[in-house]
């Protein structure tokens, strides 16, 4: 199966599927993160190859600045540094791509509603980031597509620093190779490998119609309206 193929067909499926597939394959919350990686606002699903960055706790004292212009060129220079992960991700190698970012849990907003478009601009599936987002208000009315282990109005500026770009990180206690398959839903975040990712599916897919078939039942019975996650197969 082609990178393509693979990820049109994942998408079908609910992490719930995905992980029931893992357990069956005997790899019971391997992929898992940590129940703290929640969505910014409900509703927000996307998979991906996850595009690793690495941040590092911002170490030693910051400067003092006593005026307007000197605190300008300090929060540049300190966001050039931040913020060089950046320019790796354009429009030509976007498609498909989920960004996760392993900054050790740190408070600091790295994302926020001016690097949520720009992502949004170059392509980006969406982000996933063991740290902070601010900006919550604007970023949701955005749409943009951000899952994180914190919410705060605090900047990276001094509590983060620049680091590596595509090498095996940890996530919200998984461990992350790029190119792994980024799963997010309302329910939390799933990594699959990708060498497992083809048989995952096979699982996953009598997990789902079983679910389909059960639950228009239930619909029926109750004279209720069927939502439209039950045509999710054939999609
Ligand atoms: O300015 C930053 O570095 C983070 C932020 O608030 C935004 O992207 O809107
Ligand atoms: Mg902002």
């Amino acid at each position: 199966m082609t990178n393509e193929e693979l990820i049109k067909e994942l998408r079908k499926y609910r992490c719930a599927d995905l992980s029931d597939a893992m357990d069956a394959l005997g790899l019971v919350d391997v992929g898992t993160m940590d129940e703290r990686m929640r969505p910014l606002r409900p509703g927000i699903e996307f998979k991906g190859f996850a595009h690793t960055v690495k941040l590092y706790p911002k170490q030693g004292k910051v400067k003092e600045c006593k005026t307007v212009e000197e605190w300008k060129e300090e929060l540049s220079r300190e966001c050039n540094n931040i913020y060089s992960f950046v320019d790796t991700i354009t429009e030509e190698n976007s498609k498909d791509m989920v960004v996760v970012i392993d900054m050790d849990g740190i408070r600091g907003g790295l994302w926020g509603s001016e690097i949520a478009m720009n992502m949004m601009r170059r392509g980006i599936e969406g982000v996933v980031i063991d740290g902070g987002c601010r900006d919550s208000y604007e970023t949701n009315l955005e749409n943009a597509p951000v899952f994180c282990t914190r919410r705060t109005f605090t900047h990276s500026y001094g509590r983060v620093q620049g680091g590596t770009v595509g090498e095996v990180i940890n996530c919200a206690g998984v461990t992350v190779k790029p190119g792994d398959v980024i799963c997010a839903d309302d329910d939390g975040v799933l990594v699959i490998p990708r060498e497992v990712a083809e048989d995952v599916i096979k699982f996953a897919k009598l997990q789902l119609e079983e679910d389909i078939k059960t639950r228009s039942d239930h619909y029926k019975a109750l004279g209720f309206k069927p939502d439209e996650t039950l045509e999710r197969l054939s999609k």
